[in-house]
C-alpha cells in the first residue's frame, strides 16, 4: 500500500484455548483515518493492546514504517512515533494542563512554544494553568489527544475518543480529528458511535469474533448486509 505508515500482519491472539484475534491484517496510510468497529467481544481491546504493546500477539507482526516493532515496549513505540489515547481518562488530578503537556514529552520531542501552540489549536490555551480535575470530561479527553500529539506521532491510536462526551464535546472532537489529524498523521480510531465514524474516517474495518469481517469506505461498509446483521440487536452500536 502506498504511503503506508503502520501495519499489522497476520496477528492472532490466544488467551489459553480461546482465540480472541484470528489472523488480522490491516494497514494505515499517512494522513488516513481508519476506524475499527465491531460488536462487543469482537477483539477491539485486544487489538488496541497488541498495537500499543501492552502484550504481544501469539502470532503475527506489528510494523511501524516497515520496521518490526512487535517486541517493543509501549514507551519505545511512543518514541518511534506510535502514540495512543486511552479509553478511560488517565490524567493526574492535581497537576495542571501545562504540566501534563510537559510530562507527555519527557523525551523532549516538542519545544515549549510548540506545546503552547498545540494547546491553542485544541482550544485549551486558557486552561494551561488549571489543574486537570477542574476541566470538563470533554476537555480532559482533548488534553489527552494534545499530549499524544505533542510526541509528534506518525500514527495515533484513539481508543473511543468520544466515550462519555456530550453532543457538543463530541462535535469538537470530530472537528479536531478532521482538522488537526486527518491528512497529517495516520490515525486508527476505535469507535462505537457510527456518526463519529462516518464523519471522521476514510476507511472502516469491521472486526467480528476476532477476524476482519469487512473493510472499505464508511458508506460501503455500513451498507453491507453482513455488517447490518452483526449490529442487529445491538442498539448501542457496539
Ligand atoms: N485476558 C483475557 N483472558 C481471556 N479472555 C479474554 C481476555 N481478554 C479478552 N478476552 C476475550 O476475548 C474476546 C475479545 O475481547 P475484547 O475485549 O478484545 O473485545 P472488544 O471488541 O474490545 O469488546 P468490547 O466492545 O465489549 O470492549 C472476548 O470474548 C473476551 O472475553
Amino acid at each position: 500500500m502506498d504511503n503506508e505508515v503502520f501495519r499489522v500482519e497476520g496477528v492472532s491472539k490466544m488467551f489459553g484455548a480461546f482465540q480472541a484475534l484470528n489472523d488480522v491484517s490491516l494497514g494505515v496510510r499517512h494522513g488516513e483515518v481508519l476506524a475499527i468497529i465491531g460488536p462487543n467481544g469482537a477483539g477491539k481491546t485486544t487489538f488496541v493492546n497488541i498495537v500499543s504493546g501492552v502484550f504481544g500477539p501469539s502470532r503475527g507482526r506489528v510494523l511501524l514504517e516497515g520496521a518490526d516493532i512487535t517486541a517493543f515496549s509501549p514507551q519505545r513505540r511512543t518514541r518511534l512515533g506510535l502514540s495512543r489515547t486511552f479509553q478511560i481518562t488517565s490524567l493526574f488530578g492535581g497537576m495542571t494542563v501545562a504540566e501534563h503537556m510537559q510530562l507527555a514529552v519527557r523525551g523532549g520531542d516538542t519545544l515549549g512554544h510548540e506545546r503552547a501552540e498545540l494547546l491553542e489549536e485544541m482550544g485549551l490555551a486558557g486552561s494551561a494553568p488549571r489543574p486537570v480535575d477542574t476541566l470538563s470530561h470533554g476537555d480532559q479527553r482533548i488534553l489527552e489527544m494534545a499530549m499524544a500529539m505533542a510526541t509528534k506521532p506518525k500514527v495515533l491510536l484513539l481508543d473511543e475518543p468520544t466515550a462519555g462526551m456530550s453532543v457538543a464535546e463530541t462535535d469538537t472532537m470530530i472537528r479536531l480529528i478532521c482538522d488537526r489529524l486527518r491528512g497529517k498523521v495516520g490515525v486508527i480510531i476505535i469507535e462505537h458511535d457510527m456518526s463519529v465514524v462516518t464523519q471522521t474516517s476514510d476507511r472502516v474495518t469491521v472486526l467480528a469474533a476476532g477476524a476482519v469481517a469487512a473493510s472499505g469506505s464508511p458508506e460501503a461498509v455500513l451498507r453491507d448486509p453482513l455488517v447490518k446483521e452483526l449490529y442487529l440487536g445491538s442498539a448501542a452500536g457496539h
